[in-house]
């Protein structure tokens, strides 16, 4: 089946005249994404646009994906999901490990340390092995951050994938915490089952463990060639992904827990609103300080209570944010 990364990149996708290559920041450079470059990053609070503006050109080299062209890296992805703060963050200062895949500039990583969470067991794979460079040009903390960067293509053909990084540096059932942010709906439906199960694999046999993210999703769910210039390979053959409602995200990971033959419950829902002064409504009660008293959090309040989902609300068929947890039971 062909995808996106199927063969040399075609003519002109690199041109910065595509609509999804902004050229200059608008709203993308948030106080909070700001914060992170000049405390962290300790970049001069001058430079930090040009600072940007330099490596995402740099990264835009690499491969011309949305998420750079638009700035996505500035919005950490990660940390909107409903369990960061009440789940995510608490279980690394404990002692959990966590991967990112498909992590590209590494953002969602430098997030969950600038705010508290310890380096040693957080890791970063993504296909493009340049990012693990650029993500330290990026964040400035060579010295610092953890070379735990594991280079590694998931869709790679079973032998060369038990042969891969991902599996023979951290290794089936390892992982504590593994987050997909803006990455399974990269890939067509069966790819993503692939995907999918494997990622299934990666995660720890503790009960407990958690798959987590959010991705663009539709209602109802489709398959949508990609947009040109990457919508045909050099043969010809169309390429095509597959984008979710909840339904159809939840039945996947269904399906890909019963290849992997492990035993999960899957949550995903559509959130209204990207901004997160826009996010809760005057007056909406959002649950969190209902889920920030419960300790331990547990998989029964994510699934059976409403303090999660009070914080997202299902709306009308049109392209949506959809946010997703998987737990092993
Ligand atoms: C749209 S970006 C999202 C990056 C980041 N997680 C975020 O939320 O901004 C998708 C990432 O997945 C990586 N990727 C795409 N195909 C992959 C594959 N077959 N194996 C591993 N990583 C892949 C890309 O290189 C890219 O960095």
């Amino acid at each position: 089946m062909a995808h996106m990364l199927d063969g040399p990149v075609p003519d002109g996708a690199r041109s910065v005249s595509w609509p999804w290559y902004h050229h200059v920041l608008t709203d993308e450079l948030t106080v909070d994404a700001r914060a992170l470059f000049e405390q962290y990053a300790k970049v001069p609070p001058k430079d930090v646009e040009n600072h940007i503006y330099r490596i995402r050109d740099k990264a835009w080299g690499i491969f011309p994906w949305p998420c750079i062209g638009e700035f996505w890296f500035l919005s950490f992805g990660l940390a909107k999901h409903p369990l960061y703060h009440n789940l995510v963050l608490p279980r690394l200062k404990t002692g959990d490990s966590l991967l990112d895949l498909g992590s590209c500039m590494g953002q969602d990583l430098r997030k969950l340390v600038f705010d508290g969470a310890p380096s040693e067991k957080i890791y970063a794979s993504d296909v493009f092995p340049q990012y693990e460079g650029l993500s330290y040009e990026l964040w400035r903390d060579r010295d610092t951050f953890p070379h735990h960067f594991l280079a590694d293509d998931v869709l790679a053909d079973n032998e060369d994938f038990m042969k891969g990084a991902l599996m023979t540096k951290l290794g089936p059932g390892q992982t504590d915490i593994i987050a997909i942010n803006m990455f399974l709906h990269l890939f067509d439906y069966e790819n993503q089952l692939k995907v999918a199960t494997r990622i299934i694999r990666l995660l720890s046999h503790r009960p407990g463990s958690l798959i987590l993210g959010s991705q663009a999703g539709v209602r109802p769910p489709m398959e949508q060639p990609l947009k040109p210039p990457f919508d045909k390979t050099e043969d010809g053959e169309t390429r095509t992904i597959y984008r979710h409602s909840p339904d159809s995200f939840i039945d996947l990971w269904k399906r890909a827990g019963s290849f992997a033959g492990v035993p999960i419950r899957v949550w995903a829902d559509f959130q209204i609103m990207e901004k997160k002064s826009e996010q809760y409504p005057a007056g909406v009660d959002t649950g969190l300080e209902a889920v920030a008293s419960k300790k331990p959090f547990t998989a029964d309040d994510l699934f059976s209570t409403s303090s999660a989902k009070r914080v997202l609300f299902s709306t009308e068929p049109e392209a949506r944010r959809l946010y997703f947890s998987i737990i092993r039971t």
